[in-house]
């Protein structure tokens, strides 16, 4: 077999067949490692082959008569960004617009490759617990391939878009009375009670299709790899999952770098920033996490202990903006560039404003921001900063007096 899961703890290998999220032995996070004598990859391999997340299937855990489950995920734009770049004071700037995603956030690139392995393990319900785009995502997965899917949600506190999607694709929606940790823990219990196949960002294959990320902008850059990638933390799964990727393509000679992992969270959920200024391995969990970034409100990330290590190997930062610079941000993406984006994924931009403005980044480096979610998943959001649009009565007059206002 050309891959294998491995425990980061203790780094005792796993039987594929087993169905666990940690180390049996020691409760570490697990993560999938492969062969590299025993894959073919190279630029030449790659060239001219449809992007999607698919296009880099000989670095995804699936043995070649698997079929995936797939609805066209990845292959998202990489925009340059002058008029951003030019506001925040660097010469090159990227957006990877994740929102692009058919149901809207990058977790449709994690849930192709966790959905597809459920069905290869013989599981036959799906769970997860969610901010909102996780469920989203399991959601249009599971129904694709006609299994069921259960999923926990902090009752009111999830945008309304994403509660949408997971009741049209028909999962069961379980809002619970607690916060997205809570409902994560729930979930993990009745995964375990139930034999469902747990997909959040604890499942190590789930987080193999995430890390398509960094393939697809190394690919889109022409091989080359930015000095920095900034993006969003919450559970801290993608950057962990972004940062694997980078660093797999350089153990294949595909690219010779990695970038420097910049991780952003909101001042009122900010664990992982807060143990990077303490230079610590681990998290203090945040009992109640607050932020107007719904999908980054999360008090006690299960893949801390990888995203640290990332941000640390990959000589990056942690750091935090509050809900005002998250939504300066999201103007500023939607007006100067056209690019629309939920809160949390304006995060991104915000962290990198702040980074170049205290010296952390210089103007010279290339940068990429992940925006990791669309803007029409928290439409409720968009009134709320926006205002609600004028009405006025159907006569030329009354429209034209309205124009006129400054
Ligand atoms: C839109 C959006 N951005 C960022 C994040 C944070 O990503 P992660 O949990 O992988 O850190 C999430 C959810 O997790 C999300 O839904
Ligand atoms: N923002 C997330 C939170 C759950 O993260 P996961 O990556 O562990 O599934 C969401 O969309 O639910």
């Amino acid at each position: 077999m050309f891959y294998g899961l491995r425990c980061i703890a203790c780094g005792r290998s796993i039987e594929l067949e087993r169905i666990v999220y940690t180390c049996p032995h020691c409760g570490g996070l697990l993560e999938v490692v492969y062969d590299l004598d025993k894959i073919e990859i190279s630029r030449q391999s790659l060239e001219g082959v449809k992007e999607s997340v698919w296009k880099y299937r000989s670095l995804l855990p699936f043995p070649a008569d698997i079929k995936p489950i797939s609805i066209q995920e990845g292959g998202t734009a990489l925009y340059r960004c002058d008029r951003l770049a030019a506001s925040i004071g660097i010469d090159e700037l990227y957006v990877k617009h994740e929102g692009l995603n058919p149901t809207g956030s990058f977790k449709d690139r994690g849930m192709t490759v966790g959905v597809t392995k459920a069905l290869e393990l013989g599981m036959e319900v799906v769970a997860c617990a969610s901010t909102g785009n996780t469920s989203a995502a399991l959601s249009i997965y599971a129904a694709k391939a006609g299994i069921p899917a259960v999923v926990l949600l902090p009752a009111g506190k999830v945008a309304l878009g994403k509660v949408a999607q997971a009741l049209m694709h028909g999962a069961k929606v379980i809002g619970i009375r607690g916060n997205f940790d809570d409902a994560l823990t729930l979930v993990r219990d009745l995964c375990e009670k139930e034999r469902f196949y747990l997909l959040n960002s604890i499942n190590p294959y789930r987080l193999e299709g995430q890390k398509t990320i960094g393939f697809e902008i190394a690919d889109q850059l022409g091989w080359r790899v930015p000095d920095r990638l900034v993006l969003p933390v919450g559970n801290a799964g993608n950057i962990t999952a972004i940062f694997k990727g980078f660093v797999e393509f350089r153990a294949a000679g595909i690219t010779d770098t990695v970038p420097k992992m910049c991780g952003i969270q909101a001042e009122g959920s900010c664990p992982v920033a807060d143990a990077f200024r303490a230079g610590k391995k681990d998290i203090e969990p945040e009992k109640n996490p607050e932020t107007i970034a719904t999908a980054i409100r999360i008090g006690d990330p299960v893949n801390a202990v990888k995203a640290l290590a990332a941000i640390y190997d990959s000589g990056g930062l942690a750091d935090t903006v509050s809900d005002d610079e998250i939504i300066q941000a999201q103007r500023d993406l939607a007006k100067l560039e056209g690019i629309g984006v939920e809160p949390a994924s304006a995060a991104s931009v915000a962290g990198l404003r702040k980074l170049v403005e205290n010296g952390a980044i210089k103007r010279d480096e290339s940068v990429v921001c992940v925006t990791t979610g669309h803007l029409l998943k928290d439409p409720e959001e968009v009134i709320t900063v926006c205002g609600a649009p004028f009405e006025v009565d159907a006569r030329i007059e009354e429209v034209m007096r309205v124009v006129r206002e400054r």
